[in-house]
């Protein structure tokens, strides 16, 4: 529990005034709580002493009513004031969490899978919500109540009769921590396993396209239908173990309430006790199972709440290794860019993607990389994106490490079109705007035109207003490639890197848009990753890339009079159209 103090700590500082509104509400309601059964009791001593009046009567009868109605009031003003504070804490949980995300690279985007971060971003934060608030009635009202019943029961009503029927109690809260103890451990696994099928579910619901396109609907809903299985069968097992042994409370329970009512009726009969004060006095014990059993699911609470807290400090703790010095220049523009001798291996491989890669862009050159599949291509031009560092040598932008600079002004003078793209539900303007927020209507035009996308908006129902589903689902593949570099373009970036971005688009398509780069970035730098030799053969310098080394580099007539990978490749690709 101290731990999950300490963990929200900041927070109950932050809000220590609601904290305090709350403290007192929730005594007030406690002590309302429990004025029904004395009053009760005097009620029925007076009825059996034969001293009821007409005055009395109204006294008790106003009583017994006038304390549901403030306990009411008081109820709502606490369920209001614990309502805000939760959505407040759930929030600012949400948005530490959300914001550290931004700030984690790629490297932990390979350890930790999507179902597992939305699962803490959900579940988990959920549970120390849940917690954070809960705690406060949990524990304060329930302990309090405990505390004031048998304060009340000992001290006005019997001693004896007190520690003879309650002490039996402590038995059965023992029972009860030793499950939650227990408990505890399925809990974990069950979190595990919840992780597990959130990711299932969620990879399911993104490759529906392709489990369809090969019929593997059924294989896929057996593999659901397993993790989804694997979730119930460890809830149920976490159910099946509480109802086995909660029950066990309700035996102690009952032996509690016979001791009071065999012992109460042996001091009445001794004249120590009267019927009004033993009636109080069993009422009181019925008030304290609720308080009683409430604890321990706060105590459940706390368990979950404690295995979720190490699951979201677990991520809140990772520390990017891409991020800025804290002596980070600025950079706005530059004009030569030189990989000295860099290796790059990915954090869970064993071996190096690329190798001792040397080269220079300058400012206003374009660049093609080529080489065959899984070359390396894409890692080596990533490595402009600050995504990883290098595993060995260095990236100079100026003369300066690109390490020394912030990592967001490098990446600003990067319009990266990757080979995967990412639409979001919004419309295509609005898609394309994501890499510009701030362009003019003129300048989106501009992005549409040299992306040759102008003649596919025409064909849109709305124009550049169509929603684009989630993952593009309204647009062809060709159509998203080009959507991707409109939003690149509309950066107006100084480097401007396409990763086989003109794969999907026909050889017409690919010629609009290197003449409209060659017109409108000339001064500007151009990196195309390309397999189809078209859109390179222009280029100022193409990099040969086999096996992550580059094996060859120069222009289009240089690369053909090589006899190598290059004129082999070019000569099929000639041959094959
Ligand atoms: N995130 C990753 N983690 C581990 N290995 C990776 C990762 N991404 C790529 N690789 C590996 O690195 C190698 C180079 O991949 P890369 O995508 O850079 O090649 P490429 O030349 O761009 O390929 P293609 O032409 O098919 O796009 C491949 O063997 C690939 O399996």
């Amino acid at each position: 529990m101290i731990h999950i103090f300490k963990k929200i700590g900041w927070f109950i500082k932050k809000e220590w005034l609601t904290y305090l509104v709350l403290l007192t509400v929730l005594l007030a309601i406690n002590i309302l709580a429990l004025l029904p059964a004395l009053f009760l009791g005097q009620a029925i001593d007076v009825i059996v002493n034969n001293e009821l009046t007409m005055h009395k009567l109204i006294f008790y009868v106003g009583v017994l009513l006038l304390i549901p109605v403030t306990r009411y009031l008081m109820s709502y003003i606490y369920n209001y004031l614990m309502g805000k504070l939760a959505q407040k804490l759930a929030y600012e949980l949400r948005e530490k969490y959300l914001s550290h995300l931004f700030e984690m690279d790629l490297e932990f985007y390979e350890k930790y899978s999507k179902g597992d971060l939305i699962a803490r971003a959900t579940e988990h934060l959920e549970n120390i919500t849940v917690a954070a608030t809960s705690l406060l009635e949990g524990l304060v009202f329930n302990v309090s109540t405990i505390i004031l019943a048998i304060g009340i029961m000992s001290v006005s009503i019997h001693l004896r009769l007190t520690l003879i029927s309650v002490t039996i109690m402590p038995i059965g809260l023992t029972i009860l921590n030793l499950i939650r103890q227990k408990k505890r451990r399925y809990v974990k696994k069950h979190q595990e396993i919840y992780s597990q099928m959130a990711e299932k579910v969620l990879e399911t619901t993104e490759g529906q396209k392709t489990l369809r396109a090969y019929v593997e609907e059924d294989n896929d809903l057996e593999k659901t239908n397993d993790a989804i299985k694997a979730d119930i069968k460890s809830w149920s097992y976490i159910v099946k173990y509480e109802n086995w042994f909660n029950p066990l409370f309700e035996v102690v329970y009952g032996i509690s309430y016979s001791l009071a009512f065999v012992f109460g009726v042996y001091f009445i009969i001794n004249q120590q006790l009267t019927v009004g004060l033993l009636v109080t006095f069993i009422a009181y014990i019925g008030q304290l199972y609720s308080p009683i059993i409430s604890i321990s699911t706060v105590f459940t609470q706390i368990n979950n709440a404690v295995t979720s807290i190490d699951r979201y400090d677990e991520i809140m703790n990772e520390v990017p290794k891409v991020k800025n010095d804290e002596t980070a220049q600025n950079i706005i523009h530059f004009n030569t860019i030189t990989f000295d001798n860099v290796t790059y291996k990915y954090p869970f491989d064993k071996q190096p993607v690329i190798k001792d890669i040397s080269f220079s862009i300058k400012k206003g050159q374009t660049i093609g990389i080529v080489g065959p599949t899984g070359a390396g291509k894409s890692t080596l031009i990533r490595q402009l994106l600050r995504q990883f560092n290098t595993t060995s040598g260095n990236i100079y932008i100026d003369d300066v490490n690109i390490k020394q600079y912030r990592i967001e002004d490098v990446r600003k003078l990067v319009g990266y079109v990757p080979q995967e793209h990412t639409l979001f539900r919004k419309p295509v303007d609005k898609n394309i705007l994501m890499g510009n927020p701030m362009a003019s209507t003129l300048e989106l035009e501009r992005a549409i035109l040299m992306a040759d996308f102008r003649k596919d908006i025409n064909y849109l129902n709305q124009g550049v207003h169509t929603m684009v589903g989630e993952s593009g689902m309204t647009l062809s593949g060709g159509q998203k490639q080009r959507l991707s570099i409109a939003r690149a373009l509309v950066k107006n970036p100084d480097i401007l890197i396409l990763d086989d971005s003109l794969s999907a688009v026909d050889a017409k398509t690919e010629a609009n848009i290197l003449e409209q780069l060659r017109l409108n970035r000339s001064e500007q730098t151009n990196i195309i990753v390309a397999h189809r030799f078209s859109a390179v053969r222009d280029a100022d310098i193409i990099l040969v890339l086999e096996n992550g080394r580059i094996s060859s580099k120069g222009t289009h007539e240089e690369l053909l009079r090589e006899d190598g990978w290059y004129k082999k490749q070019y000569i099929q690709q000639v041959t094959m159209v």
